[in-house]
């Protein structure tokens, strides 16, 4: 249980009470096996609660279940049906925002402004793409031979999909997994990060509460290595809807290869972020800061290159640092915390580790680069904000992702250098570009090989737009239209009436 003097809402206190079993074919299970593992509170470093770790035989039992609901009604069940349901759904999360909140928070240690804020935008997502349930339609075909044939498409549901999540931003993720696959007709097994389970478990009971049918989701829980892999290769599983490491990723893709299952992957980044000196820098400076700090750094899309004009380095650095020296670490329930714990005890010792490789490379610690002092967060994963200058696109700091509050900031001097800075990078997940020029935005909207391009903002996301990870950063795009299109494939049909 936490060890917390903030209060804490009654029905995350109950929920964290005893062992938590997994929903199968709409039934609340515990494994076959009987095993359990611990989440830990990484505020505290104490248990936060025990959870049921499932293996391959719970996976099957979850697979059959998802396979009959498929095959037995939901495919066919009527689109504004599915709609209906997704959307009670959603009204349920918007009643347990507190819940889900606070039960993010407490698991990974988001605050409440950004926990809140992505449990906020969970019920959006479900909402959207309740929309879409009712909006997926086929094209009809003129041929080029001509003649009495009567040709058109349509969009069918995949199958049964096997979702695996990472754990930062838990519950808005599993939304992600869950609402567009299931508006198009797919059944769903997800299996959140065994760092991070508590929150999906509970959007598992608004699931049940919604009165979606047994077997439509169903979540297993347990360890990446053997759950996850059984996942991706169980032979009834048509699709792979996977966010998490880019290794991950590679090796999920290399599983699911065997028996060509359909892969979204969403993967990695290093993004760059890029100040221009004509940028208005009463909005760039804060836009650099949220796009590394907010969630603690642990953001795939983190702006974690900062490019700055030469001209207004020493400006932009002065500020930055200013800002960064300001901010209020503290329990993610607290209000006034403006950033909370590092994941885990290993996610402080990968930063650690970078910052080593960044100081061995001549970087210079402009601020933090170590835990606070303060006696107060010295049992939770705190780590200061951190921003680091001197080094280059061949240092593993700078090409390799941090996932922790640790900027590395760059001059440069020109458009052409900068472009090809930026792009010096494996990943291609997102990039920010800071101008009030329109020459050097369009220039730079061209040129930057990556999947989200970001003007004058960061973290500009909404459930119209798609995300697709360009190269190293993943395959197929979540969100907007090609997020639901990608759990359907387009039937041809060619009726000759002549
Ligand atoms: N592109 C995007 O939209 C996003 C990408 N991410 C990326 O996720 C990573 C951080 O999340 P983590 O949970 O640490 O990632 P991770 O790759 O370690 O784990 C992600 C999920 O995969 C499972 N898993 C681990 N090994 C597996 C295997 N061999 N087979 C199948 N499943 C396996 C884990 O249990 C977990 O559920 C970062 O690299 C971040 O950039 C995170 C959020 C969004
Ligand atoms: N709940 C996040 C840390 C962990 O359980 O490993």
């Amino acid at each position: 249980m936490a060890n917390t003097t903030l209060e804490i809402n009654p029905i995350v206190q109950a929920f964290l009470s005893g062992t938590k079993e997994m929903f199968l074919n709409g039934k609340w299970v515990p494994a076959i096996k009987g095993k359990v593992y611990e989440s830990i509170n990484p505020t505290t470093n104490e248990i936060l609660a025990k959870i049921y770790e499932g293996d391959e035989e719970d996976l099957d039992v979850a697979v059959k279940a998802a396979r009959r609901a498929f095959e037995g009604s939901w495919k066919n069940t009527a689109p504004r049906e599915r709609a209906r349901l997704l959307n009670k759904l959603a009204d349920l999360l918007e009643e347990n925002l507190e819940v889900i909140t606070q039960l993010d928070a407490l698991d990974y240690g988001g605050t409440l402004a950004v926990a809140g804020g992505f449990a906020e935008n969970a019920v959006h997502h479900v909402r959207y793409y309740a929309g879409w349930a009712t909006k997926l339609y086929g094209n009809t075909l003129e041929l080029t031979s001509g003649g009495n044939i009567h040709a058109f498409t349509k969009r069918e549901p995949l199958g049964v999909c096997g979702q695996i999540t990472s754990w930062n931003f838990p519950a808005l993720v599993a939304c992600w997994k869950i609402a567009a696959p299931i508006a198009a007709g797919n059944t769903v097994v997800i299996k959140p990060s065994q760092q991070t389970s508590l929150s999906t478990l509970y959007i598992g009971k608004l699931i049940e509460e919604a009165g979606f049918p047994p077997g439509v989701v169903n979540i297993v829980t347990g360890a990446g290595g053997k759950l996850g892999e059984a996942i991706t290769s169980h032979p009834d599983i048509d699709k792979i809807g996977f966010t998490g490491s880019t290794s991950v990723g590679r090796r999920i893709m290399e599983k699911a290869s065997k028996s060509l299952k359909k892969i979204t992957l969403e993967l990695g980044g290093k993004s760059p972020n890029i100040i221009f000196a004509d940028a208005d820098l009463n909005k760039a400076i804060p836009g650099a800061i949220k796009a590394i700090l907010m969630n603690t750094g642990q953001v795939c899309a983190a702006g974690s290159r900062l490019y700055i004009e030469r001209s207004v380095y020493d400006t932009v650095k002065e500020k930055l640092v200013e800002i960064a020296e300001s901010f209020v670490l503290g329990d993610p329930l607290d209000p006034n915390a403006q950033m909370g714990p590092l994941i885990s005890k290993n996610q402080i010792t990968t930063v650690e580790k970078y910052v080593e490789l960044a100081k061995k490379d001549g970087a210079t610690i402009l601020t933090g680069g170590k835990r606070p002092d303060s006696p107060d967060l010295q049992q939770g994963n705190f780590y200061l904000p951190t921003i680091i200058e001197g080094l280059d696109e061949k240092c593993q700091s700078v090409y390799e992702e941090i996932f922790g509050p640790v900027l590395c900031i760059m001059p440069f001097d020109s458009i052409e250098e900068v472009v090809e800075r930026a792009n010096a990078t494996e990943y291609g997940l997102a990039s920010g570009v800071w101008t009030t020029n329109i020459e050097t935005t369009h220039k730079m909207v061209d040129s930057l090989n990556a999947g989200s391009v970001w003007v004058n903002e960061y973290y500009l996301t909404d459930d119209n737009i798609p995300l697709t990870g360009f190269k190293q950063s993943g395959i197929g795009s979540e969100l907007g239209l090609a997020g639901i299109e990608a759990y359907t494939k387009v039937k041809s049909v060619a009726i000759n009436h002549g």
